[in-house]
């Protein structure tokens, strides 16, 4: 029966290799190895825009498909993966499945984290600690014996660090004074390697639990010391000063009016927010720089836009930049830091995508690096060109957005699950960027950035191979 059963199921007439009908471990090899982008994309350049990847799970690199299962109410749920790739005792807005109660969490969230209320309440913060980030890497390259030389991966990696705990915690982990990576980042890294590779392959993490090493411990145990801290969120959102208000203390003022978080909610959220908020933001940021300086003209135009700002600008001022906004959109077309997968189980009774038909406990998966790499969608697409993003000049049209190239744009992902810190990283990567190309003018990339050290490596988010972007600042 479990052969009939194989035999007749309609996956089976979705293009793709012979082995995703029988197994599954050349796409687990490609996650663990940090290439499975690459390698769905390389199946879609050969298979087309439907492929079978393993053997409940299709990959979907359609505008169609992508709006039919990312639309709201159209009744994909988010696949259980989130839920053993957090691993906490409940799950928080990034992990939740059941749309109804994600629907009343996200709710809650939806106004301290809109575009209006993070200017007004954290604008400020931010961009103090964008300016001590930038003035550091000044100092540093002052101090580099013979070279100038920084490495902007590891100050906006600092500065997003120190963002994020500033505004979920309400206390600044104050990397960017100390240099290092604080304990709280470090260990979380470890737990959440733990959890990919849990997640992935689940015997692993059942014997890594019983080795008797602490290092074991911190990679697949629960973590005390995360929980700990965790509840400084809790402390200081109810704290009455507004020195160590938190992003949770406007939270709880909108569950006053109906849904509620519980000291442990805040606890999981404040974790979840800082894990899905600080290396995104700082790898999109890192790849702007790198596709800049890589482009001289482009470097030199920037630089001039910036220059022309008046002093004590705002971020509203610069939404209103032409260029800046093109680099910014360019980069997350390229580069944005979670192109991978978004796995989403189909609505029960199955679906049709396209006049593809995929039954019940099908995964079916969509990677934006697939779709905002559709030469039908983005003419020469492996090209950073801004002019995609800018009014017509007619010696670049053939590269101008298209409709379809605008709806299929979805770095933040799409739907009801759509990044909920957007407005957040649209203006620290504003911010940054602006701060960076006024202070640092003529920098170059320096001779390690090669495109090897770049190629990206993808664990989720996608982060340099190098793991660093190493830059030359003019003194
Ligand atoms: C350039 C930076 C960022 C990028 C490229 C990015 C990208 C994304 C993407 C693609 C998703 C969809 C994930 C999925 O469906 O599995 C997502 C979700 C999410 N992001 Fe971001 N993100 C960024 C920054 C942030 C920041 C700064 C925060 C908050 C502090 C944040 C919080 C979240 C949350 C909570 C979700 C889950 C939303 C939900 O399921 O309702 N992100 N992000």
């Amino acid at each position: 029966r479990t052969i009939l059963n194989g035999v007749r199921n309609p996956l089976n007439k979705v293009p793709g290799p012979l082995y995703a009908l029988f197994t599954n471990l050349p796409l687990k090899l490609s996650v663990i190895t940090g290439r499975r982008v690459h390698f769905v994309h390389t199946l879609h350049l050969k298979y087309g825009p439907y492929v079978r990847i393993a053997p409940d799970e299709v990959a979907v690199n359609s505008i169609q498909g992508f709006r039919q299962i990312h639309g709201i109410g159209n009744g994909f749920t988010k696949s259980p993966w989130y839920q053993d790739m957090v691993l906490t005792d409940r799950p928080g807005v990034f992990s939740m499945t059941d749309p109804k109660r994600h629907a009343a969490r996200r709710k809650l969230f939806a106004r301290p984290f809109s575009k209006t209320h993070i200017r007004e309440h954290w604008e400020p913060a931010v961009r103090e600690r964008i300016e001590l980030a930038v003035s550091s890497m000044r100092k540093e390259a002052a101090s580099t014996m013979g070279g100038c030389i920084v490495d902007v991966m590891k100050w906006w990696t600092f500065m997003a660090s120190d963002v994020s705990s500033k505004l979920m915690f309400g206390e600044c982990f104050h990397t960017l004074e100390r240099g290092e990576v604080s304990d709280y980042m470090r260990v979380l890294a470890n737990v959440l390697k733990g959890a990919g590779i849990g997640a992935e392959l689940p015997v692993v993490r059942q014997v890594g639990k019983m080795l008797p090493f602490q290092a074991a411990q911190e990679f697949f145990g629960g973590n005390e010391f995360l929980d700990a801290y965790g509840k400084t969120a809790v402390k200081n959102m109810k704290a009455s000063g507004s020195s160590s208000r938190n992003i949770f203390a406007n939270i709880m003022a909108e569950a006053e009016k109906g849904e509620r978080l519980d000291d442990r909610d805040v606890e999981l959220e404040a974790m979840g927010l800082i894990v899905a908020g600080t290396d995104t933001t700082a790898f999109s940021l890192t790849y702007l720089i790198y596709a800049v300086l890589s482009r001289p003209r482009l470097q030199q135009q920037l630089e001039d836009e910036v220059a022309a700002l008046p002093e004590g600008y705002r971020d509203a001022d610069l939404e209103a930049l032409p260029l800046l906004s093109a680099v910014i959109e360019e980069t997350l077309r390229l580069y944005g830091a979670a192109p991978g997968m978004l796995p989403r189980m189909v609505p029960s009774g199955g679906i049709d995508l396209d006049g593809h038909f995929l039954p019940d406990g099908t995964t079916a998966t969509t990677h934006s690096y697939c779709l905002h790499r559709d030469p039908n969608l983005y003419p020469e697409p492996e090209e950073f060109n801004v002019s995609r993003w800018l009014a017509s000049t007619s010696a670049d049209d053939k590269y101008r957005l298209s409709e379809a190239g605008k709806h299929a744009f979805s770095p933040f992902g799409g739907g009801s699950r759509s990044c909920l810190g957007v407005h957040l990283a649209y203006m620290e990567l504003r911010l940054s960027a602006a701060e960076f190309f006024r202070v640092c003018r003529g920098a170059r990339l320096a001779p390690s950035a090669t495109a090897a050290c770049m190629e990206m490596e993808n664990y989720f988010i996608i982060s340099p191979a190098g793991h660093k972007c190493e830059v030359i600042l003019k003194q």
